[in-house]
């Protein structure tokens, strides 16, 4: 079986919208082949909706979530004129995250399908977290599907985006979970510097790592529990920033990305995984994958940029076709669900 996909990926850090347009086959395994990839920046205007999308009413979520669907739609279909593709057999759309709340069975991706639906009249699947959380689980991650089914010669992946995740095997059983947050902190710290995000970890490389802190924000709760479990923007709120009043921006990087690169070795060494797949921006900061190396002695294999950049919009456009074939594409073993299931409304 042959099937060509795009995916729509936004993720937490607001850069812009991830297209991947790639072709799935299954024979014994499914195999892949990325054919184009983009990423669309987000114009201010709609980095700004986006942004502030948590502080609306009922009525103006409900707007914006059909106004960012035929944005989405027109993206697709942007893609789809200038790559000039005339065998897309489905869309598979993420949206965009503006509340997750698994513990009240809620969790909302805006953008919706139907609208994208009307600008290409192609299949489209979307909505892919809520039935998961409506089953119990955490709607997250859902990466693990196509770790599982895509890359399976690692011992782990672990993505670096807003947030940190892994997803790994033990005992032939697929696990995942949040680690930390890391570019959504980041890149707030640096909009001191009128930065977007922190080249290279250039800046946190000059500052100093206060101890104090550095022991708070390792001794957060989040990180005794135990797995599956999932952040969002609201832990953020509630227990990262406000350790942050009066310290120098500076320091507060370097401290940081020294929490995130304890946070993450942790995981590798409790593991003791021995090859570690990374992808997601965060792969880019040096000084944050050179601390994780000195903390390690896995290896930290980064791949080409393409698999960097796109893994996740890959993988959605990979849920997608599993949907449509009604083959699962959620593991309640990364969840936290009640059972394996195949998610997402088909329109
Ligand atoms: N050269 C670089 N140096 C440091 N950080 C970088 C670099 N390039 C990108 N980044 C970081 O990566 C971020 C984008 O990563 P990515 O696109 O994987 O995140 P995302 O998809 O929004 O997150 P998530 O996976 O949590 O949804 C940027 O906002 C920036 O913080
Ligand atoms: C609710 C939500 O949008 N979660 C995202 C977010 O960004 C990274 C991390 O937090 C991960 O849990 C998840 O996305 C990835 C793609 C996932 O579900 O696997």
């Amino acid at each position: 079986m042959i099937l060509h996909a795009i995916g729509l990926m936004s993720g937490t850090s607001l850069d812009g919208l991830d297209i991947c347009f790639a072709r799935f086959e299954k024979k014994d395994f499914w195999n892949f082949d990325i054919l184009r990839a983009e990423t669309i920046p987000y114009p201010k205007n709609w980095e700004e909706k986006l942004r502030n999308s948590i502080h609306l009413s009922a009525e103006e979520l409900l707007e914006l979530h059909s106004e960012y669907g035929f944005y989405l739609g027109k993206s697709a279909r942007n893609f789809i004129g200038k790559h000039q593709l005339e065998n897309v057999d489905l869309i598979a759309s993420h949206g965009h995250t503006v509340f997750h709340q698994p513990q009240k069975k809620f969790t909302l991706q805006i953008g919706d399908g139907r609208a994208i639906k009307i600008e290409n009249k192609l299949p489209v699947i979307y909505d892919f977290r809520s039935q998961d959380v409506l089953m119990g689980g955490n709607g997250a991650p859902l990466v693990p599907i196509g770790d599982e089914l895509l890359f399976s010669e690692y011992d782990a992946c672990l993505n670096l985006g807003g947030f940190s995740n892994i997803s790994l095997k033990i005992n032939e059983k697929r696990i995942a979970f949040d680690i930390a947050p890391v570019n959504i902190v980041l890149n707030k710290l640096v909009e001191k510097f009128n930065k977007s995000f922190d080249e290279n970890g250039d800046l946190a490389r000059t500052g100093k790592i206060d101890e104090d802190l550095l022991f708070k924000l390792n001794s957060l709760k989040f990180y005794k529990q135990s797995q599956p479990k999932s952040l969002g923007i609201e832990w953020c709120n509630e227990f990262i920033f406000p350790e942050f009043e009066n310290m120098d921006a500076i320091d507060l990087l370097a401290t940081f990305t020294e929490h995130v690169a304890q946070q993450i070795s942790s995981v590798i060494n409790e593991y003791q995984l021995k090859n570690i797949l990374f992808t997601g921006g965060g792969t880019y900061n040096s000084y944050l994958i050179q601390k994780i190396k000195e903390k390690t002695t896995a290896e930290i294999i980064i791949p080409e940029r393409e698999i960097i950049d796109y893994k996740e919009a890959l993988i959605f456009a990979f849920m997608g076709v599993l949907r449509l074939n009604n083959e699962i594409n959620v593991l309640s073993s990364a969840t936290g669900s009640s059972y394996d299931h195949s998610s997402g409304i088909i329109v």
